[in-house]
C-alpha cells in the first residue's frame, strides 16, 4: 500500500499539485488520469522520489518515504520496477541484457541466476527466446513487453507505469492491461498507472484518481465512474462519441 497525503508540488510560480491524498492499494491496478498537464507524471515522479514535494508525504506501508535521505530510500527503490513511456530500453543491449541489468546493478545472483531470471521474465511477457535481439529489432508492443519483463525481474511490490498504452494499437493495449493486471494479481503488486487511454480506465480501472489543474476531483472505480455527475471528469471520460455510446450500456 501507498498512502500519498496531501501532497503539493510547485516549478516556480506553477502550482502543479494542490493537495493530492490517495491510498494505492496492494494486489489493485490504480490509475492516475486527467487532461495534459493537469500533473499526473509529477505525481508519479513524486511517489518515486524523482521529484520533492514541496509538501505532504508519500508513505510505503508506513514509511514515510519522503523524510527519508538517499541511503535510507534504497531498500525501497529496489522494490520498485518502472516502466516508462517509451520503454527506456538500452538500445546498445540485446533483450537479456537489458532484463539482467537491474539484476547486475541491485542483486547478488550469479550470472547463471540472472539469466534464468530474465528467461522467467520473458516467458511471463510471452517473449521466449527472444533473448538475443535489439530493441531496434522489436515491435513497439514488443518493447513494451520488454519494459514489463525488466520492471518484473527484481519481483517488484510497487509496479510504476507511465503510459504503457502509448503509441500501440487497441488490440495490442488490451494485451499489455492483461499483463499488467495478471502480475498485480499474480505478485500482488501495488501498481500505479498514468494513463490517457480510456478503454484502460473501463478494463482495469480498480481505483481511479482524476486530476484536475492539479486537484483531486474525483476517485472511485471503473464501475462506479460512468455514473459520475462530475461534469470534468464526464467532459474528460466520454469525450469520444465511442464512450458516449459505451457509457449508455454501463
Ligand atoms: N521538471 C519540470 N520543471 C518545470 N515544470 C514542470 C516540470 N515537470 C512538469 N512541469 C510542469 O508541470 C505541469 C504538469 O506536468 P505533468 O507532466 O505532470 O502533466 P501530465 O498531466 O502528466 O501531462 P501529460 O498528460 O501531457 O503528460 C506542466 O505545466 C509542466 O509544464
Amino acid at each position: 500500500m501507498i498512502n500519498v497525503q496531501d501532497i503539493y508540488k510547485s516549478f516556480g510560480d506553477n502550482d502543479v499539485l494542490r493537495g493530492i491524498s490517495a491510498k494505492f492499494e496492494a494486489g489493485k491496478i490504480s490509475l492516475i488520469i486527467g487532461g495534459s498537464g493537469s500533473g499526473k507524471s509529477t505525481l508519479l515522479k513524486c511517489m518515486v522520489g524523482l521529484h520533492e514535494p514541496n509538501k505532504g508525504k508519500v508513505l510505503y506501508q508506513d514509511q514515510d518515504f519522503t523524510r527519508m535521505n538517499f541511503e535510507e530510500r534504497i531498500p525501497i527503490r529496489k522494490e520498485i520496477g518502472m516502466l516508462f513511456q517509451n520503454s527506456a530500453l538500452f538500445d546498445s543491449m540485446t533483450v537479456e541484457e537489458n532484463i539482467t541489468f537491474p539484476l547486475q546493478m541491485f542483486s547478488d545472483m550469479s550470472k547463471k541466476e540472472r539469466i534464468e531470471r530474465a528467461n522467467f521474465c520473458l516467458e511471463r511477457v510471452n517473449l521466449e527466446g527472444r533473448n538475443k535481439l535489439y530493441p531496434a529489432e522489436l515491435s513497439g508492443g514488443m518493447k513494451k513487453r520488454v519494459g514489463i519483463a525488466r520492471a518484473i525481474a527484481m519481483t517488484p511490490k510497487y509496479l510504476f507505469c507511465d503510459e504503457p498504452n502509448s503509441g500501440l494499437d487497441p488490440r495490442t493495449s488490451i494485451v499489455i492491461d492483461e499483463l499488467i493486471q495478471d502480475i498485480t494479481e499474480e505478485y500482488n503488486t501495488t501498481t500505479v498507472v498514468v494513463t490517457h487511454d480510456m478503454n484502460s480506465v473501463m478494463g482495469i480501472g480498480q481505483y481511479i484518481l482524476f486530476l484536475y489543474q492539479g486537484e483531486k476531483k474525483w476517485e472511485g472505480s471503473n464501475k462506479e465512474i460512468a455514473h459520475t455527475d462530475v461534469e470534468e471528469l464526464n467532459d474528460f471520460v466520454f469525450a469520444s462519441p465511442f464512450m458516449k455510446i459505451a457509457k449508455e450500456k454501463f
